[in-house]
């Protein structure tokens, strides 16, 4: 349909520093797509995309015949202007004539009788994503998965996107650093009762902004959030800071020779970015900016709250009348003692009253958040917000977990030739010291050993488990408990199970591949990645029927579709011990004595579609949703 023009089939450049390039190019394919959806009046109009001087964005003027700008606007005869500009015809990008990176637009300028009408942007949208981790710069857990791969689909779509999280420096991390420049820019965060200096790193990558907000307090040893003596007492500090400079960020940071300005859509992650929408409402729009702002926050785990003693409200730089919205007062049972008033600041209860919507990584997920199972003590307010809560399962990184070109496991295999899972399979049992049995069945865990994980429910289990003839091989720190139980499992049951303690993501991506069966016991779940993971692998995902678990896991059911069979695994409930013991029970002999059903089953995982793609599309509409209402909070 389209008629390309090599330019937009080129690479876009490596990152040159600072500041730049970070203007994303459009497909000329998806460019066009934009064009003739968002403007049906440029059908048939020859147009030039301009980008005249480098200094704002670009605008469509009208071109005549010979696709010349007329003279009278301005631009006509500037050969400058021709230099740096683009053709277009009918929505189709027909002639490039330099090389340029800035072919996005944000502005459309028609004109009717002479005047000019300006008309708002909706070629893309600008976002602005902000995070406590990102993959591969930071990761502890899903949600630097999402952070690390969901701007970059939305880049590739044609929006404009920053992500802004710390630089943190550990001495280990401070390698995935080593290719952002120090852009120059400083800003003064007013918050714990002075101006907080903080600087900014930059990386452009994959079509999108990594900014890295720069201060001492992200530099040491640990992970993003505490270190072996647990969480980091300034925690609260450190992600205030974060908040503040993301917020600048859009204002302040000349990427690519532009800011993002402050037409921008903020998504927030999570209480560490939860400040953002308060910041925005109570800071910013009284004084005339971010006035067409808007924000999303985006809840991966509603249990953590960024909860602290009411006394530190004053430390988050918020207006003294804007104490109700953090205000969040324990209910007696919950105190710790007779004097204690259970009152406390808590962010991700100020960012659900006044952020503009709100995602979860799951449809059901979505719901659960809403009732006082799932809601961590916020439901109420959240289903005060349920017209304006979506639900979006998360996509897999699909070039980073693909069986049939993964770097990380010794043998590729794909859905038309599973021959090399089973050499994975035997790869592991020898890497782990295991008997290599291909018909013994292979049950795996990976993840944080974590409450919300259900790792107590598999310590309770595990006696019964063994009892069948099975290897079980478990990845995952965090509670030590958890972790000495592991230990002394592999030393107790030597011939049956392996517990590799430690955060390893090779490791983590040749259990996936060489496991049968992987056991997801999760007491809440938003979304989960290891299932999806585990189902692309074609390792079947035994789980508890909840959150994403629920949306994504299909019970089998061998009776389905005229005897062929359906479903991608085992999705048991109520969470208990007997039924997830039922479940893997009924997995086992599935696996033992219906070798056809099995192979059915690793299939229809291996064919689900997780793209990022697909996600980003389904954010694509609550983004226009976000801005069809005026903001939340004027
Ligand atoms: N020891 C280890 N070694 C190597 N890799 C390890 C590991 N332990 C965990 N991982 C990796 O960390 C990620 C964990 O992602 P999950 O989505 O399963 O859980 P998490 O609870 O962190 O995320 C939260 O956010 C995500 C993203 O929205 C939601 O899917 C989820 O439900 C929610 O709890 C996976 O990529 C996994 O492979």
């Amino acid at each position: 349909m389209d008629t390309l023009h090599p330019i937009f089939s080129a690479q876009v450049s490596a990152a040159v520093s600072p500041l730049g390039p970070s203007v994303p190019r459009l497909s000329a394919a998806g460019f066009t797509r934009r064009i003739r959806r968002n403007h049906p009046s440029l059908e048939g109009i020859r147009c030039v995309l301009v980008n005249k001087n480098e200094t704002r964005p670009l605008q469509f003027k009208k071109t005549d015949d010979r696709g010349k700008v007329p003279q009278s606007d301005g631009l006509g005869g500037d050969t400058n202007a021709f230099s740096l500009c683009t053709i277009v015809e009918a929505g189709t990008v027909t002639e490039a004539v330099t090389v340029t990176d800035v072919v996005t637009a944000i502005e459309f300028k028609e004109e009717k009788s002479g005047i000019e009408e300006m008309l708002h942007t909706v070629l893309q949208h600008i976002i602005v994503f902000v995070t406590s981790e990102a993959a591969p710069y930071s990761k502890t857990g899903g949600l630097a998965d999402v952070c690390g791969s969901l701007p970059i689909a939305l880049a590739a779509r044609g929006h404009r996107v920053m992500v802004v999280s710390p630089r943190y420096l550990n001495g280990i991390s401070d390698i995935n650093y080593a290719t952002a420049f120090d852009t120059g820019v400083r800003i003064k965060a007013p918050c714990f009762g002075g101006q907080q200096e903080v600087g900014f790193f930059h990386e452009y990558r994959a079509g999108v902004d990594w900014v890295f907000v720069d201060h001492p307090s992200y530099h040491r040893p640990g992970n993003p959030y505490g270190d072996e003596n647990g969480a980091f007492g300034d925690n609260q500090f450190r992600f205030t800071l974060l908040c503040h400079a993301a917020c600048e960020a859009p204002l302040v940071l000349p990427l690519g020779g532009y800011t993002y300005g402050q037409n921008c859509l903020f998504l927030v992650n999570d209480w560490h970015a939860g400040l953002v929408p308060m910041l925005l409402a109570s800071k910013y729009r009284p004084h005339g900016i971010y006035k067409d702002a808007r924000s999303i926050l985006v809840i991966h785990n509603l249990a953590h709250q960024g909860v602290e003693p009411a006394a530190t409200y004053d430390n988050l730089g918020l207006p003294p009348n804007w104490y109700g919205a953090v205000e969040w007062v324990f209910p007696t049972w919950a105190r710790t003692h007779a004097l204690d008033k259970g009152e406390t600041v808590n962010i991700m209860k100020g960012a659900i009253v006044s952020v503009d919507r709100i995602v979860t990584v799951s449809q059901g997920y979505a719901w659960e958040i809403t009732t006082s199972e799932g809601g961590c003590g916020l439901h109420d307010l959240l289903s005060d917000r349920k017209s304006v809560i979506n639900g979006i399962t998360n996509g897999i990184d699909i070039d980073d977990w693909d069986s049939a070109s993964d770097k990380h496991i010794p043998f590729h295999y794909s859905i038309g030739n599973l021959s090399g899972k089973e050499k994975c399979k035997a790869t592991l049992q020898k890497e782990l010291g295991l008997a290599i049995r291909p018909e013994c069945p292979v049950i795996g865990f990976i993840g944080r050993l974590d409450y919300q994980k259900g790792t107590d429910l598999i310590m309770m289990a595990m006696p019964e488990i063994l009892q069948h003839d099975v290897q079980f091989v478990m990845l995952g720190s965090g509670d030590r408990v958890t972790e000495n139980w592991m230990r002394s499992m592999e030393s107790n049951y030597k011939e049956k199970f392996r517990g590799w303690v430690g955060f390893n993501i090779p490791v983590s991506h040749r259990i996936t591949a060489g496991c049968d069966m992987l056991l997801m016991p999760s007491r809440f779940e938003p979304c989960g990645l290891n299932q999806l993971y585990a189902m692309r692998y074609g390792t079947v995902p035994i789980v508890h029927k909840t959150g994403g678990l629920r949306d994504t896991v299909e019970n089998f059911d061998p009776f389905s579709d005229e005897g062929e069979g359906s479903g991608t695994g085992w999705a048991f409930t109520p969470l208990t011990r007997e039924s997830m013991l039922s479940a893997i029970g009924v997995a086992i002999t599935t696996y033992r004595d219906h070798k056809t059903s099995w192979e059915g089953i690793m299939k229809r995982g291996m064919s689900k579609d997780y793209t990022w793609d697909n996600a980003a599309s389904k954010y694509e509409q609550v983004f226009g949703w976000a801005f069809i209402d005026p903001p939340y909070v004027k």
